[in-house]
């Protein structure tokens, strides 16, 4: 896992390095797959990496959960607190679309737009110090589509993507964070007791074995199937027309 780690970091000094840009920054949530990048990029540039957090209506648990890592790995790191920009942009859409607003898919609006938000200032501050954003977004969330497009889904550099959960659990542990950040179920925080498993019916283990190529419950099977299918316009860019040769 060491040579693994060496291997992330040497990548990410490479392809910073070549975009011109002078460091690297992460936002941070309290959770696993950004205490890990936050770790990398310290490693990767000591001396410009950066941590955002970027509190929206986020449990004081997780708050210090996010301070604790940002502490722990001795990134240089800010906090953000957005929930009242967030409720404030809230207000002005449900305001104007008044009785269009649609209760269905209101959850859904709110947790995506945090996610955006979020993008936004992480790229506001990246770009002011010329760093470039780092995602957090790991191969069984990828594979599934389990992310906001251009919310978490929008960064610059994506390292773990090609680590299962489980070889992000690993490489947590040997860089050092806590067994109270590494042992917390995966969550997205964008509504109260969200958690990722709950939400994608089926556990990353799972998702884990089937991406390997090994033979899960024919439930799951259909389940990941859909997920990836549904999911295939996040991981590409937008499409336009065939040229015009009327
Ligand atoms: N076929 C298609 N071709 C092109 N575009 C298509 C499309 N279908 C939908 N779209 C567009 O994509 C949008 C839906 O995609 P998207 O906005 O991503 O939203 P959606 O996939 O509906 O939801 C995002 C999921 O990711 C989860 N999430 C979000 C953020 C963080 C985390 C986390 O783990 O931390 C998890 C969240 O809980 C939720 O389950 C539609 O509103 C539409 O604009
Ligand atoms: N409060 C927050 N402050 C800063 N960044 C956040 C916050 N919430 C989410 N993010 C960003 O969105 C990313 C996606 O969240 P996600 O839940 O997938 O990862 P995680 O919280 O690091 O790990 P886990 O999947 O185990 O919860 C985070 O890794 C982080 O970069
Ligand atoms: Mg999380």
């Amino acid at each position: 896992m060491e040579k693994r780690i060496d291997y992330l970091v040497n990548w990410l000094k490479e392809e910073v390095n070549q975009s011109g840009a002078k460091g690297a920054l992460v936002g941070i949530s309290g959770g696993i797959d950004s205490a890990v990048v936050a770790y990398l990029i310290k490693r990767a540039f000591p001396e410009n990496s950066f941590g955002v957090i970027l509190p929206i209506n986020q449990r004081v648990e997780d708050q210090k959960d996010a301070v604790a890592v940002a502490e722990d790995s001795g990134i240089h790191y800010v906090g953000i607190e957005l929930t009242e920009t967030f409720q404030t942009a809230v207000k002005a859409m449900q305001e104007k679309i008044n009785d269009e607003w649609n209760d269905e898919n209101d959850r859904m609006v709110k947790a995506n737009f945090q996610a955006r938000l979020r993008m936004s200032t992480m790229y506001a501050v990246a770009q002011n110090y010329d760093y470039l954003v780092i995602g957090t977004g790991n191969q069984p969330e990828t594979y599934t589509g389990y992310f906001t497009k251009y919310g978490d889904g929008g960064a610059d550099l994506q390292p773990l993507l090609n680590l299962s959960k489980q070889e992000v659990r690993e490489m947590a542990t040997e860089l050092g964070v806590t067994d109270q950040v590494i042992n917390k179920p995966p969550s997205a925080e964008l509504w109260e007791g969200q958690t990722d498993e709950d939400e994608l019916g089926v556990s990353y283990d799972t998702i884990d074995a089937y991406i390997r190529g090994e033979k899960v419950d024919p439930e799951d099977e259909k389940r990941i199937k859909q997920l990836h299918k549904g999911s295939a316009h996040k991981r590409s860019i937008a499409p336009g027309p065939d040229e015009f040769k009327g």
